[in-house]
């Protein structure tokens, strides 16, 4: 136990490996997203504005990020309380080694896991759009049966590009079905891979569970590019689309530091 004293303004963050995203947590450690971003000048400013006493801090980043911001915090008072996977919290992480599992991806779990009250006893996918795409599943026991990595969608666009000479991308939108030119080709396609994940997750969860998942959360920065609606759910599992999900993890794993009480 840290014994971490959560005041009204608190924060969490997360380091992904495309940006940083910084939120704060109430008393019920309900979590706001403050902002996000690239530029680490910038969240430093964000946070000394704030004044936290802590930062709780997850990243999959360089090593260095957290030692950079480490460093540009010294002597401000804040104290930054850095999350990792271990065992325990109510759940049995598959990983032999669970430090290898990605921080993000454990809170995630811990987020799914605590979401609402009394609701421990269900069972959960999890599908995290980011730089990576990532599911993982978690059965109703509690237990981390394992998931998927595969590169995001601005990653599969990315090695298109580097691996081939006639590939361009845009950032326009394409309104069609098929692409009638590269750029709205290469979008569509890459938005079809995403969403053949988020299909295949789906399948593939219900047969390492058994039986549907209770909850199927999206997360991530690029989860807003898989159309729920077209994905085959089954009317026992309820749709989660949490934007903030490894945030809310943070808060929780906050939470189990410290309770409530102590403000
Ligand atoms: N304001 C934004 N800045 C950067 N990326 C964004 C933004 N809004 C949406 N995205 C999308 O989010 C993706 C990154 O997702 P995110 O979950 O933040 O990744 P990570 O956690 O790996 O850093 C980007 O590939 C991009 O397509
Ligand atoms: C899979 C990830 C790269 C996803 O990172 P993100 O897309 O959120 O930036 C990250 O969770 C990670 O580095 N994981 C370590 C390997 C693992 O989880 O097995
Ligand atoms: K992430």
């Amino acid at each position: 136990m840290l014994g971490v004293k959560l005041v009204s303004e608190n924060l969490v963050l997360e380091f992904g490996n495309t940006r940083w995203k910084l939120g704060s947590v109430d008393r019920e450690y309900q979590v706001t997203l403050v902002g996000s971003g690239h530029d680490l000048a910038q969240l430093t400013d964000l946070i000394l504005h704030v004044a936290p006493t802590f930062v709780g801090v997850a990243s999959v980043a360089p090593p260095q990020t957290v030692l950079d911001l480490r460093h540009a915090l010294a002597d401000s008072g804040v104290e930054l309380l850095e999350a990792s996977p271990e065992q325990g919290f109510g759940i049995t992480l598959c990983y032999v080694d669970p430090s290898r599992l990605g921080v993000d991806r454990w809170l995630t779990l811990l987020a799914a896991r605590y979401h609402g009250a009394n609701q421990a006893a269900q069972s959960h996918a999890i599908i995290d759009a980011g730089t990576a795409v990532t599911l993982d599943v978690l059965n109703a026991n509690g237990h981390h049966r394992g998931g998927w990595i595969a590169p995001g969608f601005r990653l599969m666009q990315e090695s298109l590009i580097q691996k081939s000479t006639r590939l361009r991308v845009s950032d326009n939108v394409p309104d069609a079905i098929l692409g009638e030119g590269t750029e709205a080709a290469i979008h569509l396609g890459c938005q079809a891979s995403l969403q053949g994940f988020a299909h295949t997750a789906i399948q593939s969860a219900e047969e390492a569970l058994g039986s549907p998942p209770d909850c199927l959360w999206f997360t991530g920065g690029d989860s807003g590019l898989i159309n729920k609606k077209a994905l085959q759910i089954a009317a026992k599992t309820q749709v989660i689309e949490r934007p903030n999900l490894v945030l809310e993890g943070l808060a929780q794993w906050l939470s189990f530091k410290s309770p409530p009480r102590s403000f």
